[in-house]
């Protein structure tokens, strides 16, 4: 039976998926018209003179500023990004492959060895798994950072440690109580009985009461009263109150929960929720069971002394009053918290809703919502699945030869699974959508189960029970975290309770009626050719509960798809290669290729190098570029470049820009993904997180969150950074025209935005490009065309008809010769 924390779910932002077509197949027409960029259309000068630009520090190798040149870096983000109104320039960048600048260019550069790197100069990508796991550790650690939360955290933890603590005491004083193997068990029984009834009786109505009750007084007066309860089992020492007291204990914890639920979204940013959603359930499941176990088998050490000296103290009584112990310091914890009160406390009227009505629009709500119909067949049909183990497990542990022992490996496989599963789950599947990965993953577990059924072998057994558990906590985190981000705040405390209720019943049919089943079953033996099979009560009961697992997994799936033409194979396997461009491909879409860098770093340059090339290969290849990639994004481009617009205010240019975006993505770069093009952008999302992020000090997650909503996630499949220390670009950028009204800010704003964009180049190594800019516009070209041939080639893009396209021998007079290495599309 879960503790506490079990459902320590956490309403989460989901994490970006890529993004997907929003039409459906190609209908638009070939396009060849190219939007060059012009800069000749920028607002009239009249802004700071190009003079005045402060000699800037030696920026190292590649344009990498020397670690001694930067400034302090703020506390770390969950993202790894640098935080608003950090110094970008500030932000490790170890992992950064910056191709390098020809030799002349760096005479007189300090030595990679001081960027960090290694000493041999060669620069190792992280790849895409490493940096996944170093950004959730950063992630966690931002999250912990959060005092209120940490502090919560710890009084969570410190309670799961309890109740762990206190199952197993509970278990021991209830077996301790009766005599005779038949009573013992029914007392064992009785004990999961009362802890699994209270939800089934009262989950609903908990759920209702969640948002009427200032959650800090919920938690505190729950906390004391556990306290009591716990503190009572020993001193009473009867088998009647210890159900009585188990029973008030469950009812009492459905208070708490949802009170708890509710109470951590309004501590932590959005995009923090995931990471403090995984924290917890790897708290949860992974520590404090086995500390639990551990400090367990110490008090039975301990109480066996002890009983000498103090007869009425053994460990059980010593496990329990530490239990009370540990919730009568989280009450104190809680207590001093006085963020947790939320919405009540800051005086926010409740709705005037009957309690019956509210009871019933949750039900209806389950009920009628395909995705939490899906989440709610899945979650209970897993937990089904997960009693039929749960009750299987002494006599399967028994069959593979290990006995009690192998009873304990087993049942610490679970847990190593659970952790596991939680902890990497969403990195490894990063890119698959969560009502996906949540149907896959319950049907992973029960493929582990099946198999598990007909194993004999104990190392292998404890191999498949960790693959089982590993699944289970990705499904786990994967539907609560649906549940949070999915189900509006209003019904989220009814919707969970509805779970848990359904879980706690589920749990207890299976335990019911497993037992009866392994019985009735018997032992038989099968001949296989030589080898004689035994059939068991067990293993057929094992083997049942995987079908089950993969049938609700399959419904799950199915209630819950988002119709995507995507089949959930070829989904799956390049969502866990991290293979876009494949993924876009599957979704017949084009290729996405942007272009970032500060001020004169040569992208509109580069943009229209590679379109011709593209052409000349006989591709559909248009530039575009942002602000001002369609005539409503040119009316504000003109606005927000104008140095006339000197009042605007940051969050107004923030919206400005998103806005822009907002009209490209509609009116220009879906429609012409979606024809099979190949779309390359003079700047997108990055130039927002780097100039209003980094450069206007707004959170970095409000400027994400705009331009997630503007661009409905499309992000590109390349992003060539041309890096260049900012004082070289706006020299160049100057020298071609008036300063606009960005280009007259500060050099440490450019070098904030510098920073940035390398800092978001390093997260993702895959998916960018990063060209040191001082390299001559060939060597760039060329550098650009190796890179987008990998990309393209094999994919079925749109291509110019025979008429359109520009015969060989006549191209290279007609336009731009392209020098260097050209390799051949075979598009
Ligand atoms: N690799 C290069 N080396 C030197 N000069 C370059 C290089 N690439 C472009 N330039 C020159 O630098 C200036 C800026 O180039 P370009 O307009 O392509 O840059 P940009 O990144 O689009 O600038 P902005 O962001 O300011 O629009 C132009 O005069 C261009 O000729
Ligand atoms: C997309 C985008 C751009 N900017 C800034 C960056 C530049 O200073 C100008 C655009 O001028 P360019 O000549 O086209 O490079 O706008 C920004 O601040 N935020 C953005 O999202």
């Amino acid at each position: 039976m879960p503790p506490d924390g079990w459902n320590g779910a956490i309403p989460s932002s989901r994490p970006g998926t890529v993004a997907e077509p929003s039409h459906g197949p190609d209908t638009t027409p070939p396009r060849g018209v190219s939007i060059s960029s012009d800069p000749t259309d920028r607002p009239p000068s009249g802004g700071p003179s190009a003079d005045g630009v402060p000699a800037a520090p030696d920026p190292g190798p590649g344009g990498v500023p020397s670690a001694a040149d930067q400034p302090p870096v703020a506390a770390e983000p969950a993202d790894g990004l640098p935080p608003a109104g950090a110094d970008g320039a500030g932000v490790p960048l170890a992992g950064l492959h910056v191709e390098e600048a020809p030799a002349a260019d760096r005479s007189g550069a300090q030595p990679a060895g001081d960027q960090g790197e290694p000493a041999d100069g060669h620069h190792d990508e992280p790849d895409d798994h490493h940096a996944a796991g170093v950004s959730l550790v950063a992630k966690v650690r931002a999250v912990l950072r959060v005092r209120d939360f940490r502090k919560l955290w710890l009084s969570m933890s410190l309670s799961s440690f309890g109740d762990w603590l206190g199952l197993l005491a509970i278990t021991a004083t209830a077996t301790s109580l009766v005599d005779g193997f038949a009573g013992q068990n029914y007392a064992l029984g009785a004990v999961l009985l009362f802890r699994l009834l209270p939800a089934i009786l009262l989950g609903p109505l908990a759920g209702a009461f969640a948002d009427r009750f200032d959650r800090r007084k919920t938690m505190v007066v729950s906390d004391v009263l556990r306290f009591a309860l716990f503190a009572s089992i020993p001193i009473v020492d009867e088998l009647v109150w210890l159900f009585v007291a188990q029973f008030l204990i469950e009812a009492i914890s459905l208070f708490w929960i949802p009170a708890k639920e509710a109470a951590v979204p309004n501590m932590l940013r959005k995009d923090q929720l995931e990471p403090a959603n995984q924290l917890s359930l790897v708290t949860t499941y992974g520590f404090t069971p086995v500390l639990a176990a551990l400090v367990f088998a110490v008090l039975t050490t301990v109480g066996d002394r002890l009983g000498t000296t103090v007869p009425s103290l053994d460990e059980s009584k010593l496990s329990l009053y530490l239990n009370a112990l540990t919730f009568l310091v989280a009450a104190v914890v809680i207590w001093n918290l006085p963020s947790i009160s939320g919405r009540r406390a800051a005086g926010t009227q409740v709705t005037g809703e009957s309690f019956l009505h509210s009871l019933r629009a949750g039900f209806s709500f389950a009920g009628h919502t395909p995705l939490v119909r899906g989440l709610v067949v899945g979650i209970t049909g897993a937990f089904v699945a997960a009693g039929v183990v749960i009750a299987t497990g002494q006599a399967f542990a028994s069959s593979v030869g290990g006995g009690e022992a192998a009873y304990g490996l087993l049942f610490g496989a679970v847990f190593i699974g659970l952790g596991l599963g939680i902890s990497l789950g969403p990195s490894i599947a990063r890119d698959l959508s969560r009502e996906r990965l949540f149907g896959v993953a319950i049907v992973g577990a029960g493929v582990g189960v099946g198999l598990l059924a007909w194993t004999f072998t104990l190392w292998i057994a404890l191999l498949l029970v960790v693959v089982m558990g590993f699944f289970a906590g990705i499904a786990y985190l994967a539907g609560f975290t649906l549940l949070g981000t999915e189900v509006d705040d209003a019904l989220r405390g009814r919707t969970f309770a509805l779970v848990q209720s359904l879980v706690r019943a589920s749990l207890i049919v299976s335990l019911a009626v497993v037992p009866f089943g392994v019985g009735l079953l018997g032992r038989t033996s099968v001949d296989v050719g030589s080898v004689e099979l035994a059939v068991t009560g067990e293993r057929v009961m094992l083997f049942v509960a995987g079908l089950l697992a993969v049938a609700v997994g399959v419904l799950a799936y199915r209630q819950m798809d988002d119709g995507r033409p995507v089949p959930l194979v070829a989904d799956v396997v390049t969502a866990l290669r991290r293979d876009t461009t494949a993924r876009r491909r599957l979704a017949g879409g084009g290729v996405f290729i942007a272009f970032e860098g500060g001020e004169g770093a040569g992208k509109s340059t580069q943009t229209r190098r590679l379109q011709e090339w593209l052409t000349e290969e006989g591709l559909v290849a248009r530039t575009t570029r942002e602000p001002g990639g369609t005539p409503l994004g040119a009316k504000i481009r003109a606005i927000v470049l104008d140095p006339a617009s000197a009042g605007l205010s940051p969050r107004s240019e923030a919206l400005l820009y998103a806005a822009d975006r907002a009209q490209h993505v509609h009116d220009v770069l879906r429609p012409a993904l979606d024809a099979g093009e190949v779309v390359i952008t003079d700047r997108f999302v990055d130039s927002s997180l780097a100039y209003q992020g980094a450069g206007r000090t707004i959170p970095m997650d409000d400027v994400r969150s705009i331009s997630r909503w503007a661009t409905q996630g499309l992000q590109p499949d390349l992003t060539v950074l041309l890096d260049l220390p900012p004082e070289v670009g706006l020299a160049r950028a100057r020298g071609r025209a008036a300063a606009d009204r960005l280009e007259s800010e500060s050099l440490e704003f450019h070098q904030r935005v510098r920073g940035t964009f390398r800092a978001l180049a390093e997260a993702q190594p895959d998916r960018y490009l990063v060209l040191d800019a001082r390299r001559s516009p060939d060597e760039l070209a060329a550098a650009i065309r190796t890179r987008v041939s990998d990309l393209l080639q094999g994919l079925p893009l749109q291509q110019l008809p025979q008429h359109a396209r520009v015969p060989r021998t006549r191209r290279h007079g007609d336009h731009v010769v392209q020098t260097g290495s050209t390799p051949q599309l075979h598009p």
